[in-house]
């Protein structure tokens, strides 16, 4: 049987994710590998050359699964009928900044772009936010799309989550396959809490085989909460082939599901869960299945693990504030 294709938007084509991100699409890593696609690359007009350049590459790649590529300027074009669109065309911080500090040069990119999605992409939308700051980019989007459903957008925080992985195998010398139910909470910035109080190594109480807070405090928590900044000062430039990566990882775990017994860490609006205010996106431990995620519920959350969501949540509501002052939402 011949598929549909599927549309997918993705906005800085021409940048360094989207250069990692676009072959991976084609080739069927995003959706699977018997869904055709058709892309839709969205640019600043002084980029369409690159863009362009990008899409010659795609086209020599002779992809089975790419069944078109358009690209445009215009987001009410490019978000044309799209069925997935991934947000990543945004400023990248350099040394010495924070996420949030890229919230005036950024957030101004997302209210057009919700308003595009709004009015031309497809009933079945989904929308992924990479641009920094994520969490509330895609807050942004979403308030300019009333008539999608608000858990349509996300953020992500699937680039942590990996990141939390490899350095919970490596502390505890297993694998990263051997490791499930890790959750990032918060805010894809320095607040972040990447918790392994359910996590399992082997089936067993991560926490209880690391059994060392002080590691955990002063260790595992800030090297991955500041592993982008570390890259940005080993490379010279902000994480492109993992972000990319965790992208993927993102939007396939959303359309093709959770394993059994495991869960992922999405940015997504809160319904209160977990004590989080009804509307921040905010990263949660979540289940998915049928193109639909489901929060984990009922998760016993310590004295540690309270103080530090608290905290990463109080960021995100700020944010929130500095956009509502400056007429973004
Ligand atoms: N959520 C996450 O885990 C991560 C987020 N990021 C963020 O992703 C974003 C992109 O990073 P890179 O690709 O490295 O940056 P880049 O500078 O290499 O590429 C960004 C591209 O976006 C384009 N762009 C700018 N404004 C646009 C608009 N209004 N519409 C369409 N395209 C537009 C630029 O022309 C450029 O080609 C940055 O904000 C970065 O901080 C990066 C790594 C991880
Ligand atoms: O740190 C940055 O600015 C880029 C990013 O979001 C990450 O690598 O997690």
């Amino acid at each position: 049987m011949t598929r549909t294709p599927v549309n997918v938007t993705v906005t800085g084509a021409a940048g360094q994710i989207g250069y990692a991100l676009l072959f991976r699409i084609a080739s069927g890593q995003l959706l699977g590998p018997d869904v055709p696609v058709k892309l839709r690359l969205l640019e600043i007009t002084p980029a369409l050359k690159a863009a362009e350049g990008t899409a010659m590459e795609l086209d020599d790649c002779a992809f089975p699964l790419l069944q078109g590529i358009e690209i445009s300027d215009d987001p009410n074009v490019a978000f044309d009928g799209a069925n997935v669109a991934l947000l990543v065309g945004a400023r990248p911080r350099t040394k010495g900044m924070e996420r949030g500090d890229l919230l005036e040069a950024n957030g101004g990119i997302f209210k057009p772009q919700g308003q595009a999605i709004n009015a031309h992409a497809a009933d079945d939308i989904k929308v992924l936010v990479v641009g920094n700051p994520a969490n509330t980019n895609a807050l942004i989007a979403q308030a300019a799309a009333p008539d999608v459903p608000a858990e349509r957008f996300t953020a992500m925080t699937r680039l942590d989550h990996n990141r939390a992985l490899t350095q919970l195998a490596k502390k505890t010398g297993s694998t990263v396959a051997d490791i499930k139910r890790l959750t990032i909470w918060g805010n894809h910035s320095a607040t972040q809490y990447p918790d392994i109080f359910h996590a399992t190594v082997a089936g067993k109480n991560a926490a209880e085989v690391v059994n060392d807070e002080k590691w955990l405090a002063e260790d595992f928590i800030p090297t991955v909460a500041k592993r982008g900044a570390a890259i940005i000062e080993a490379r010279g430039a902000s994480s492109a082939a993992s972000a990319a990566n965790a992208a993927i990882d993102h939007v396939h775990s959303w359309v093709n599901g959770t394993a059994e017994g495991d869960w992922v860490s999405m940015g997504i609006p809160s319904d209160g869960s977990y004590g989080v205010p009804e509307g921040l996106i905010s990263s949660f431990p979540v289940t998915t299945k049928d193109g639909t995620y489901d929060i984990v519920q009922g998760l016993d959350i310590n004295e540690f693990s309270r103080a530090r969501i608290d905290a990463s949540v109080k960021e995100l509501e700020e944010e929130r504030e500095a956009v509502r002052g400056l007429g973004l939402i």
